[in-house]
Order: structure tokens, then C-alpha cells, then sequence
């Protein structure tokens, strides 16, 4: 594919209880989407363990250490593709926490993201989540370049904060993806219409990967995969289950609609500005 295109293979991918059999399934998806001309791909939020608090402690491992990064090594460079491994929960001396890790075609570990806001949120007959009782928060944001690419990483809750994506944009990202495992109070509202959000007001492409619904889960995920272009049209999108989504996207269609709707340089800086503390 031209630098200026990508296709993105982001899986939905249904994850269990084993942590091998999960990244056994995890190295099976990434072939698929390779062979199917994946130059991008992209795995769900806690793809290797169930998303809960008395999982993490469990399935944790450490990064670049652990099977399961050895195992997205090995997979990204079988496939000579870059690829974002999700989150898995790291083991850092013992500190734990919900992170990303995005290796290039040899298999080198570019970065890794470690989620930056904790899901805590209590809505009564809705869902409680506290994830900072048990991991502790990451201290910075994290970009990577491939080619004219250059891409910001968010987990999840990182996806409902708007100044994060803004930096993302003022330091040149023209795609952020999110691994994310919303739930079943909040993603029907929200899911879509974030990822929307960040997209139209960054004018990037938003790509938010979660893994497949599983309804006898203790945390059942939304599902619902999705790429969406600058101007906030779903490129493709995925159901409840296990899939693969394809988005072929195109840098001219960021840089074509900066041009016609210039907010980011119409920004009022001597009214306001975002500003990064990294
Ligand atoms: O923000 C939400 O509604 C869901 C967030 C979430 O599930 C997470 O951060 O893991």
C-alpha cells in the first residue's frame, strides 16, 4: 500500500478465560489480517486476561519480558506488519497497569502506553468500576510514526478525554487509536459517539478496538469495533462478535478536510489552549 494509505485490521476478538489459548487466538486473528492485506493491525483492550479487578493481579506480566509480548513479537514480525497489541495487565515490580504495546515488522517494540485515566465510575444499577484500586495510572502520552502516519495511543476511558486527543492532534497525529472494552450501560451511548467525537474534533481517523460481546462474562464488553474518518463517517464497523474489521484509510482525506475546515489553525490560543505537563 502507498505511504499515504493504510489498511487497518482491527480485531474483535473473543476472549476467555485461558490466557494461552487467548493469545494463541490473538497470533491466529493477526495471520488473518494480515493475509487479508492488513498494514496496520490491531488487538482489543485485555486481550490475554477477562477484563476485571481480581483478573489483573493474575494474568499480569511483565513487558517486553512476558509470553504474551514475546508472542506479538514473534506475530509482528512473522507478518512483517506493525501491529498495536491492545492492552494486557503489566507487571512493573509488582506496580500493575493497563497497557498498550506497538511493535514494527521486525518485531522491535516501538512503544507502550500505559492508560492513562483509570475507569473509576459509579452509576447505581448501572456499572461500578474502581481499576485504581488495583493498577496504578500511566504518567505520559505516547505517539509512534509509521511512514507519514503518525499515531496516538489511548486506552479506553483515555477515549473520553478530549484535551488528550487535542494534544495528539497539535503534535501531528492524524490517526488515535483507542483498545477499548466499554460495557453495556455506557457503550450504547457513548462508544460511537466518542469515537465520532475525538475524530471530528481532531479531523483524523479514531480507530476503537474492543473485544467480542460475551454475555456470560462477568464484564460483558459493547463490541462494536469501529474506524471513523475525519468528517465522522464510520469506515467500517463490526457487530457483537468475534470479527475482523477492514478500514482503508487515506492521509489525503485528513489533509484534504484540514484545508477545507481549518479549525485547528482557527484555534482563538489567545482565548484558551490545551497544553501538555508530559
Ligand atoms: O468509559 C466507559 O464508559 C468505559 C471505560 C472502560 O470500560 C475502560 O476504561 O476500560
Amino acid at each position: 500500500m502507498a505511504a499515504k494509505k493504510l489498511r487497518l485490521g482491527l480485531i474483535q476478538m473473543a476472549v476467555g478465560d485461558d490466557k494461552v489459548e487467548n493469545v494463541k487466538r490473538a497470533v491466529s486473528l493477526i495471520k488473518r489480517a494480515v493475509e487479508n492485506g492488513s498494514s496496520l493491525v490491531v488487538l482489543p483492550e485485555c486481550f490475554n486476561s477477562p477484563y476485571g479487578l481480581k483478573h489483573f493481579p493474575k494474568y499480569a506480566e511483565s513487558i517486553p519480558q512476558g509470553d504474551t509480548a514475546k508472542a506479538l513479537s514473534a506475530a509482528a514480525k512473522e507478518n512483517k506488519v506493525y501491529l498495536i497489541g491492545g492492552s494486557i495487565p503489566e507487571n512493573d515490580n509488582g506496580q500493575l497497569y493497563n497497557t498498550c504495546t506497538a511493535w514494527d515488522p521486525s518485531g522491535d517494540l516501538i512503544c507502550s502506553h500505559r492508560k492513562v485515566h483509570l475507569f473509576d465510575i459509579d452509576i447505581p444499577g448501572g456499572i461500578t468500576f474502581q481499576e485504581s484500586k488495583v493498577l496504578k495510572p500511566g504518567k505520559s502520552l505516547t505517539t509512534f510514526n509509521i511512514g507519514e502516519w503518525k499515531v496516538g495511543l489511548g486506552i479506553c476511558y483515555d477515549m473520553r478525554f478530549a484535551e488528550m486527543a487535542r494534544l495528539y492532534s497539535k503534535s501531528g497525529c492524524n490517526l488515535l487509536v483507542y483498545p477499548g472494552a466499554f460495557n453495556m450501560t455506557t457503550g450504547p451511548l457513548h462508544w460511537e459517539l466518542l469515537t465520532k467525537a475525538r475524530a471530528i474534533d481532531n479531523e483524523l481517523y479514531v480507530a476503537a478496538v474492543s473485544p467480542a460481546q460475551d454475555k456470560t462474562a462477568d464484564y460483558v464488553a459493547f463490541g462494536h469495533t469501529m474506524a471513523v474518518d475525519p468528517w465522522g463517517k464510520v469506515v467500517s464497523a463490526a457487530q457483537f462478535e468475534e470479527d475482523i474489521v477492514y478500514a482503508d484509510i487515506d492521509l489525503s482525506v485528513v489533509e484534504k478536510m484540514r484545508q477545507q475546515i481549518p479549525i485547528l489553525s482557527q484555534r482563538r490560543t489567545d482565548l484558551y489552549d490545551t497544553i501538555s505537563k508530559d
